[in-house]
């Protein structure tokens, strides 16, 4: 029996362990992670991550052939597979602070691995890393192996959160990248291969060279988030022209070499990826002395700081120059739906910008706990963070200014604003009539996501500002500084 073992019990390493166990029956899949709270909740009813069919899955194999563990040196001495799938985020101080990776856990993983390997070992890089990190593994690892081999590849992952299972189940491919000049490298890529093809068709499985499978990494995160950098900034030029981003998003799709997906404009993209990735992008062009190109990717980072700007400046321009005291109701705190995960979402910035003008805030979303909430506005940037930034909320503000309820209705009552900021489907659906006449008039609804049916709010009275459309002639005439 294939014994894996997979380092980190995050939002990958779970389901991703999930999956394999799953859909190979006979490999025995562990999963270990330092944190006792996370492998206790792993091993629970109430698992640590939301996320559409997961519950199933782990439910179908847990117990059977897929464990979850703190007992990580047993784990993976006994693995013939090691995947490490720990997080990777920007470094916060020291050379490449604000741009580089943190490699800090992924280097400790590696050595850790070296101590306590008494057989050889296959050790895949899943977490998302520098192009080059694999050649500084092979060092830490051979260097201290005691005469074990060791084979790295890398096998990023290109699942998205919120459609995870459904995206691990049904990969659009899987990319395997090896030694391809030696043997034993080949061999690597083979065992590996065998996993996955027992359930993704051959001709997605994608084998290259180490160096092209980590960058292929970066660069789809790149590739992804300059699309919504693009629908975002021609969303700007919609509402000074009143053109419709959906038009002109849906027209410009429609070429099949342009392509209909990611288009859709909003208040700015979060998540724990594309900012870090980009960031991370931007840093080894830096190193490798190519400014034009660490420039050029900078820019989408730009756009999306100067699109969740863009929003708070048209809410308080919109509402008098001033929402001090006023209450907002604010929509959806995670950074897409289906996923509890707030990490680097545009509420925090937004959220953080009304406070910034003294508004009073009532949050609601369905997944986000309320003490992830208050932690995610009174957690201080970094300096090197671009936008908001430099907006720093006090832990006694944030108590005094915010509360967290549990349905859209209480979180809209009274209020004088909406802001929808993230796309639950709940918020296509609800009773706007009834929302209306709890609130104070004029009722603004700003949309941050474009959900709403702009036309029937207007119709019940609420004056609507909806991500690149034609602007409501009450907004019009305000001035939308930047
Ligand atoms: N979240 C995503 O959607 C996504 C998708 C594709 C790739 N990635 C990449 O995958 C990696 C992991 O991301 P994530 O979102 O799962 O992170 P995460 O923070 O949810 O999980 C990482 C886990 O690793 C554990 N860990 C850290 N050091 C450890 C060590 N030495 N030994 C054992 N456990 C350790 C942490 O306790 C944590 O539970 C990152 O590099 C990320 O960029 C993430
Ligand atoms: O048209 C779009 C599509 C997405 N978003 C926003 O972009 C962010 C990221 O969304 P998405 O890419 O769906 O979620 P992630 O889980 O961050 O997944 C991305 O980052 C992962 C981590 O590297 C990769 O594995 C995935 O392929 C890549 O899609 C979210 O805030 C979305 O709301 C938009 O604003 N407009």
């Amino acid at each position: 029996m294939v014994k894996i073992c997979c380092i980190g019990a995050g939002y990958v390493g779970g389901p991703t362990m999930a999956v394999i166990a799953f859909k190979c029956p006979s490999v025995e899949v562990a999963v270990v992670d330092i944190s006792v709270p996370r492998i206790t909740a792993w091993n629970s009813d109430k698992l640590p991550i939301y996320e559409p069919g997961l519950d199933e899955v782990v439910k179908k194999c847990r117990g059977k052939n897929l464990f979850f563990s703190n007992e990580i040196e047993k784990h993976v001495a006994a693995a013939d597979i090691v995947f490490v799938s720990v997080n990777t985020p920007t470094k916060t101080s020291g050379l490449g602070a604000g741009k580089a990776a943190d490699l800090t856990y992924w280097e400790s993983a590696a050595r850790m691995i070296a101590d306590v390997s008494k057989s050889s070992k296959i050790v895949v890089e899943k977490s998302t890393v520098p192009v080059k990190t694999a050649e500084a593994i092979e060092k830490i690892l051979t260097h201290n192996s005691k005469g074990i081999e060791f084979h790295v590849l890398s096998n990023p992952e290109f699942l998205a959160e919120g459609t995870a299972i459904t995206d691990l189940f049904n990969p659009d491919r899987v990319l395997i990248g090896g030694r391809e000049e030696n043997a034993g490298g080949l061999k690597a890529i083979q065992t590996l291969k065998d996993i996955y093809v027992q359930w993704v068709p051959q001709e997605r499985i994608i084998c290259t060279n180490l160096w092209s499978a980590e960058l292929s990494k970066l660069a789809a995160n790149a590739f992804l988030a300059q699309r919504i950098s693009s629908v975002n900034s021609i969303s700007a030029l919609c509402e000074a022209t009143g053109a419709n981003v959906t038009q002109v998003s849906s027209a410009v799709g429609k070429d099949l070499r342009i392509g209909s997906k990611f288009l859709n404009a909003s208040v700015g993209f979060g998540g724990s990826c594309f900012q870090k990735d980009i960031l991370n992008l931007v840093y080894i062009c830096e190193c490798n002395g190519l400014p034009e190109v660490a420039n050029y990717w900078k820019q989408v980072i730009k756009i999306n700081d100067y699109q969740k700007n863009r929003f708070v400046n048209r809410l308080v321009s919109s509402m008098f120059n001033t929402i001090s005291g006023k209450k907002i109701g604010i929509l959806g705190f995670s950074f897409k739906k289906d996923t509890g995960d707030t990490r680097e979402t545009p509420a925090i910035d937004v959220c953080k910008g009304l406070l910034n003008d003294k508004a009073q805030l009532v949050i609601y979303d369905p997944q986000v706990p309320e003490a992830q909430i208050f932690k995610d506005l009174s957690t201080p940037k970094f300096d090197w963070d671009q936008l908001g930034s430099t907006i720093q909320i006090t832990e006694d503000a944030v108590a005094q200014s915010v509360k967290v309820v549990h349905n859209a209705y209480e979180a809209t009552k009274d209020a004088h604003a909406i802001c929808i900021l993230t796309e639950w489907d709940e918020f296509k659906s609800l009773d706007y009539q009834k929302i209306y006449n709890n609130m104070p008039k004029p009722a603004y609804m700003f949309d941050g996501r474009n959900v709403v049916d702009v036309a029937k709010l207007r119709q019940i009275g609420f004056i609507v500002y909806s991500i690149g459309k034609p602007l409501d002639p009450w907004l019009k005439d305000m001035p939308a500084i930047a």
